[in-house]
C-alpha cells in the first residue's frame, strides 16, 4: 500500500473530483458515511456521550458531516467548532448549515479557553480539528486545547489524523499534537503514522478506502509503500516438485565469539527455519561443541581462534554471506571479516559487529558486493550515518547512504523500514514482544536464506523483514510479548509462511466444544 504525501493527497482529492465528476462535497459526504458506519458498527447505539471537536477546513467539514449521521442515528453528541480563524472552508460551510437543518441549532463555538467544555471519563472524544491541511504548529488556545483533550482519560478517535500531527514533515518536541487511541484515516496511512517520534499519536489505526482516483493513485510515485499480507503473498515463492536441496542455495554465517555463540546459532538456525537448503557456520573453535550439538541440520567450519574468529581462507563461490553476530571487533576478527567481504561476489547480509566494523573502516564499502544488505540497530545506523536530527534525516541520510554505496539498508524498529535507494518499504508485521536478545540474528538468517532461495536481494530483505515480524506476531500469540525469545520467533517462521496463505477468518484450531 502507498503512502502519499500530504500534498499528493490533496491532488488525488482534485483528481478524484475531476474525473468522477462529483462535487468535493460529495466526497466529503463519502468519507463521512464511511467513518460513520464504521464507528456505527461498534457503538451498535450505544447511548455513550460523544464530544466532537470541529475544526474549520474539510477536516472539520467531516466532522460535521459524521455528527449529523450520529445525530440522524440517535445518538448523544455534542458539536464543537475552534473558531480559530474566518477563513472556513467551503465544504465546512455546506456541513455547517446542514447539521443545523438537523439540529435546528448552531454547534458549539470555542473561542478561548474559558470555553473549553467539561469533559468526564464517560465521553468519547472525535478529533476532527485538522487534517493533512496543518502547515504550522499549534499555537495560543488551540494548542492548549489539545493538552486539555489529553490530559483527559477519555476515549480519543481521530479523523484522518490526529490534530497537531504532520502527515510527512518533522516537528519539534513541544508540539501540542493530539494523542489519539484510534484513527481512522484515508485512504493512505501517513509517513508520521510509522515514525517512533510521532507513531504514538495515532494509537491503532485503520486505512478507510474512500475510492480516490485509481488512476492517479496508481501513477502517483509513493513516499513510501507499506508492505501488505498481498504483497508479501506475491513476493512468496513456492518450491517445485521435482527440486533437490542444492536448488535452495547455501548460507555461510560468519558469526559468533566467546559469551556470544548464542548469536551463531540464532542466525544459522533461522536460515535453515526460513529454508536454505544447506547452512554451515563459521565460528571460532571453542564453539563447535555448543553449535553442533544445537543444530544438528547445521554443518561448521571452525576458525583457528579458539574464542573468536581470527583468519578466513574458505572459498565462497555458490555461498550467501551472513555475517557479522556476535563476532565482536577484535583486531584479527576485523581483518578476517574484511578477507571474507572481498572475496565474496555476490550480496552479503551484514550485522551487529559487522556493520561497526565497516563503520570503523569505511574504505570497505566500496568492496561489498552491489545490493548487499545492511541491518542495523538505530546505535549501529549512528556509527555508519552520524547523528540525525529527526526521524526525516534518519530516512534522508540512510537514502543518501544507500544510493552511494549501492546497499539495502533495514533499519530496525517498531516499523522496520529497507531503505533501497529513493525507495522505502515500511513493514507493518512485529511488536514489542520482538525487542529481545538475538532478535536480529534470526532476521540476518532470514533475508540470507531467501536470498540463498533465490529471491533477488530487495525482495529478499522486504519478504524476510515481514515473515520475521509475522513470526513474532505468531509466537505472540502463545507466548505474549514478555515470552518471547530469539529462538521461539525463529521455531514460528514456518507457520508465520504457512498463514499468509490461510484464510484470517478461518480459525486456527478446531473449536473445542464442552
Ligand atoms: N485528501 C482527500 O482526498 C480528502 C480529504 N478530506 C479531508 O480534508 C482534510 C484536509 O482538509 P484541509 O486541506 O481543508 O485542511 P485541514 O486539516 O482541515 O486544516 C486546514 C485549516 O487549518 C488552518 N491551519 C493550518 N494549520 C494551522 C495552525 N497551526 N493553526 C491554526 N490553523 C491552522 C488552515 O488555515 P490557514 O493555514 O489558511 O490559516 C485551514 O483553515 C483531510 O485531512 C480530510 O479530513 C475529505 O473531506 C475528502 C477527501
Ligand atoms: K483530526
Amino acid at each position: 500500500m502507498k503512502i502519499l504525501s500530504a500534498q499528493q493527497l490533496a491532488e488525488a482529492d482534485k483528481s478524484t473530483i475531476d474525473k468522477q465528476q462529483i462535487s468535493s462535497n460529495d466526497l466529503m459526504e463519502r468519507v463521512a458515511t464511511l467513518v460513520f458506519e464504521r464507528i456505527h458498527q461498534r457503538l451498535n447505539g450505544a447511548p455513550v456521550p460523544i464530544k466532537i471537536f470541529c475544526g474549520i477546513g474539510n477536516n472539520g467539514g467531516d466532522g460535521l458531516a459524521i455528527a449529523r449521521h450520529m445525530i440522524q442515528h440517535g445518538y448523544q453528541v455534542t458539536v464543537y467548532v475552534t473558531n480559530c480563524s474566518k477563513k472556513r472552508s467551503p465544504d465546512f460551510l455546506v456541513n455547517y448549515d446542514r447539521i443545523k437543518d438537523v439540529t435546528n441549532d448552531w454547534p458549539i463555538l470555542l473561542s478561548c479557553k474559558e470555553d473549553f467544555p467539561e469533559i468526564s471519563s464517560q465521553d468519547i472524544i472525535i478529533d476532527a480539528i485538522f487534517g493533512t491541511g496543518i502547515n504550522r504548529a499549534l499555537d495560543g488556545w488551540m494548542a492548549d486545547l489539545i493538552h486539555y483533550l489529553n490530559e483527559s482519560k477519555t476515549f480519543k478517535v481521530a479523523v484522518d489524523m490526529p490534530s497537531g500531527l504532520y502527515a510527512n514533515t518533522a516537528h519539534k518536541k513541544e508540539d501540542a499534537i493530539l494523542k489519539a487511541d484510534h484513527t481512522f484515516t484515508f485512504q493512505t496511512p501517513k509517513l508520521s503514522f510509522f515514525l517512533p517520534e510521532t507513531g504514538d499519536n495515532v494509537g491503532t489505526f485503520e486505512v478507510i478506502n474512500i475510492g480516490l482516483d485509481p488512476e492517479y493513485m496508481m501513477q502517483v510515485a509513493p513516499l513510501a509503500q507499506v508492505i501488505s499480507r498481498e504483497a508479501a503473498q506475491n513476493m512468496y515463492q513456492p518450491r517445485k516438485k521435482f527440486t533437490h536441496k542444492g536448488n535452495y542455495g547455501h548460507v555461510l554465517t560468519f558469526a559468533g565469539s566467546k559469551g556470544k555463540m548464542g548469536a551463531a546459532v540464532l542466525s544459522a538456525g533461522a536460515a535453515i527455519n526460513a529454508g536454505a537448503g544447506k547452512v554451515t557456520a563459521y565460528i571460532p573453535e571453542d564453539g563447535n561443541v555448543m553449535l553442533q550439538s544445537s543444530l544438528p541440520e547445521v554443518m561448521t567450519l571452525q576458525s583457528e581462534g579458539e574464542d573468536h574468529i581470527t583468519d578466513f581462507e574458505h572459498s565462497l563461490k555458490d555461498t550467501v554471506l551472513c555475517i557479522g553476530p556476535g563476532i565482536g571487533t577484535e583486531k584479527d576478527t576485523c581483518s578476517a571479516f574484511a578477507k571474507a567481504v572481498i572475496k565474496q561476489s555476490s550480496p552479503i547480509v551484514i550485522d551487529a559487529d559487522g556493520i561497526l566494523i565497516l563503520a570503523q573502516q569505511p574504505e570497505l564499502l566500496k568492496d561489498l558486493p552491489k545490493d548487499s544488505i545492511l541491518t542495523p540497530h538505530d546505535g549501529e545506523l549512528k556509527q555508519l550515518l552520524g547523528e540525525w536530527k529527526d526521524d526525516y534525516e534518519r530516512l534522508e541520510k540512510a537514502q543518501e547512504f544507500s544510493k552511494e554505496h549501492n546497499l539495502i539498508l533495514v533499519l530496525k524498529g517498531a516499523h522496520t523500514i529497507t531503505v533501497a535507494g529513493s525507495s522505502q518499504y515500511v513493514n507493518d508485521t512485529g511488536n514489542p514482544g520482538m525487542a529481545t536478545a538475538g532478535s536480529g540474528d534470526v532476521l540476518s538468517g532470514v533475508i540470507a536464506a531467501f536470498l540463498a532461495q533465490g529471491y533477488d536481494p530487495l525482495t529478499a530483505t522486504v519478504f524476510a523483514v515481514y515473515i520475521h515480524g509475522a513470526s513474532g506476531d505468531l509466537a505472540a500469540q502463545t507466548y505474549a510479548h514478555e515470552g518471547l525469545k530469539a529462538s521461539v520467533i525463529s521455531n514460528f517462521i514456518g507457520a508465520s509462511i504457512l498463514q499468509l496463505f490461510r484464510n484470517p477468518q478461518q480459525p486456527q484450531e478446531p473449536q473445542r466444544t464442552q
